[in-house]
């Protein structure tokens, strides 16, 4: 569907590159000609979706093993990174949540939550930013928040403010950082399985399937996040800035997406909570 050269020159940082909707998109920029770099805390993960991505594209693909938790590490990263040129494009990928009845979050868990998908992308926002600020370069941040932003959403809370709290980033660095030549974007994914979020709010006890609410009957697919997500990164949407774009089958139109946890009994959510503590 896109010119095979549509990134081509194109260096992609992806946060989280190394699995789920991460690989997917640095599979499918690796395919569209970028130059890719992907992070994440497993390093032998982020060495083996490079080795495929090598083998199947030929092109250049560089791991990063950052915890984007700790500033630090962070800064020292893009460091690295720009040792070896510019970015053009950070994907905010990077993610955690889980299911949980709020008033059972202790603070160490609701930061478990907020320190890598707000605190973590913002660090890598900010790092970008400065340096292509300062190095006259024009650049894309594309982050993957969630219909949360709009609906919220029961039992994942501090995902919910984090996700919002990088919508309201997206907005205010569009107006602040658009006269630089930085644009900011987003994307609001629907149900699309991979490991981590099925490990993490689909429980084998929770019965009501996503593709059962959705209004298309199904899932998201890979391939189509990732060519949504080529698109906006590329040039031929450079008149695109502040925006999220929801890719849901209609989803949140219908339900926030937690309903059925609210009939869920307080036996339930202790066998939850025990299930988590003994892994
Ligand atoms: C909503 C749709 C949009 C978003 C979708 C996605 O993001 S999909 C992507 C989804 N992908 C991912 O999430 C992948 C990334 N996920 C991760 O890195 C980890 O799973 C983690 C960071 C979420 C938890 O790491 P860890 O287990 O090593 O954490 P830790 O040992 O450091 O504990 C810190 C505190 O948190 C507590 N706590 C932890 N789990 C639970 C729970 N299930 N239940 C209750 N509490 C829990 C734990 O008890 C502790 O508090 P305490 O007892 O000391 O007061
Ligand atoms: N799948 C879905 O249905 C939906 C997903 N989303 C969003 O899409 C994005 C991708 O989700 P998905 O692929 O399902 O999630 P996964 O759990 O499959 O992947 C998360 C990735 O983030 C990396 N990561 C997590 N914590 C850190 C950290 N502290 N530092 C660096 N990397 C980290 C993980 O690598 P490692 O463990 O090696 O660090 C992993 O590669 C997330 O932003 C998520 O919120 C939004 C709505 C729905």
């Amino acid at each position: 569907m896109f010119d095979k050269t549509l990134l081509a020159n194109k260096r992609i940082l992806v946060t989280g590159g190394g699995s789920g909707l991460g690989a997917s998109m640095s599979r499918r920029f690796a395919e569209l000609g970028a130059e890719l770099i992907i992070c994440g805390r497993r390093l032998e993960q982020l060495e083996q979706t490079a080795a495929q991505l090598r083998a199947d594209f030929g092109g250049k693909v560089s791991v990063a093993r950052c915890d984007i938790r700790d500033a630090a590490a962070v800064e020292a990263m893009m460091e690295t990174i720009w040792c070896d040129g510019p970015l053009d494009v950070l994907v905010n990928n990077a993610a955690a949540t889980f299911i949980a009845q709020s008033e059972h979050l202790s603070a160490r868990a609701a930061d478990a939550i907020l320190a890598p998908t707000l605190h973590g992308a913002m660090y890598c926002t900010l790092e970008a930013g400065r340096r292509w600020i300062a190095g006259h370069h024009k650049g894309v941040v594309l982050s993957i928040l969630s219909t949360s932003t709009i609906t919220g959403r029961a039992f994942t809370v501090p995902s919910a403010m984090a996700k919002s709290g990088l919508l309201a980033m997206t907005k205010s660095l569009a107006v602040e950082w658009g006269p630089r030549g930085i644009r900011t974007v987003a994307i609001a994914p629907g149900p699309f399985p991979t490991t981590g979020a099925t490990g993490q709010l689909r429980p084998e006890t929770r019965d009501s399937g996503p593709a059962a609410q959705n209004p298309l009957g199904r899932v998201g697919k890979h391939s189509e996040l990732a060519n949504l997500a080529s698109f906006l990164i590329s040039d031929q949407a450079g008149y695109i800035n502040g925006e999220m774009v929801v890719q849901d089958g209609g989803a949140h139109l219908r339900a926030s997406g937690a309903e059925d946890l609210l009939q869920w009994s307080d036996a339930q959510w202790a066998a939850q909570r025990a299930a988590r503590t003994k892994t």
